[in-house]
């Protein structure tokens, strides 16, 4: 299976994610909140760009079913997932009014630029590929910290640990994880090659995210207006 490839290829890069500090404090419930603050803020604008993403998987579809699935994709995801950051938003003291005017930083504009243009330069097959890390590997952590006793019970973090954990979660990475498996199909090898690229670069970003947000990271540079 070409996941399987992927996975094989990707390891060292998620294990890297797992095991980093940020990571490990939302686990372990130790993760200073202002550290949180900051990744919650960066997260929303990533998903705004992610959702454009679904957008275009509905686009570049193939049928009509995969049209439907990237359009409730992107309805869910407006919905739920960003529902729950405008939740926490509030409970952790970010105002409405703030999460909508955020600076995207550095390491944002980057990851989230490149699975743009990735996806709009290719076919549904290099979307699919720089999309699957984000989603496969989210609920991988989440599954694993779930597991950590009173991780999903954490006053901050239990929700975020509960929501990456859930079966629907898991249900989309398989979805996504099969979608990849089928455009795979047939393709030669330097295509394959290609897919793996993009897969490994995204993974590359998702450790690149869980630092920035450690460091509370924006740009080297600033102007002081
Ligand atoms: C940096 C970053 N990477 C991955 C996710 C997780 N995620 C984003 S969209 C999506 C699927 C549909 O809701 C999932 C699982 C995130 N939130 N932030």
């Amino acid at each position: 299976m070409f996941t399987d490839r992927l996975y094989k290829t990707a390891k060292p890069i998620w294990e890297a994610s797992y095991h980093h500090p940020f990571v490990q404090g939302i686990g372990n419930g130790t993760l200073d909140i202002d550290k949180f603050r900051f990744f919650m803020e960066q997260d929303y604008l990533y998903l705004i760009e992610y959702c454009r993403l679904f957008a275009l998987g509905s686009l570049k579809a193939h049928n009509l079913q995969t049209m439907t699935v990237f359009a409730d994709l992107l309805h869910s995801t407006l919905k739920v997932e960003m529902d729950l950051h405008r939740q926490y938003a509030e409970r952790i003291g970010i105002e409405k009014e703030k999460l909508e005017q955020v600076q995207p930083a550095a390491t944002t504009v980057a990851y989230t630029s490149y699975m743009l243009n990735v996806s709009q330069r290719g076919s549904l097959a290099e979307l699919v590929a720089a999309v699957l890390p984000c989603t496969w590997s989210y609920y991988e952590i989440g599954t694993r910290l779930h597991e950590i006793p009173g991780a999903s019970e954490h006053e901050f973090y239990g929700e975020w640990v509960k929501m990456y954990a859930s079966t629907e979660f898991g249900e989309l990475a398989k979805w996504l994880k099969d979608l990849m498996n089928e455009l795979a199909e047939g393709k030669r090898e330097e295509e394959l090659k290609w897919l793996e690229d993009i897969f490994v670069t995204t993974s590359k970003y998702e450790y690149m995210f869980w630092e920035m947000s450690e460091r509370k990271e924006m740009w080297p540079i600033e102007i002081n207006s």
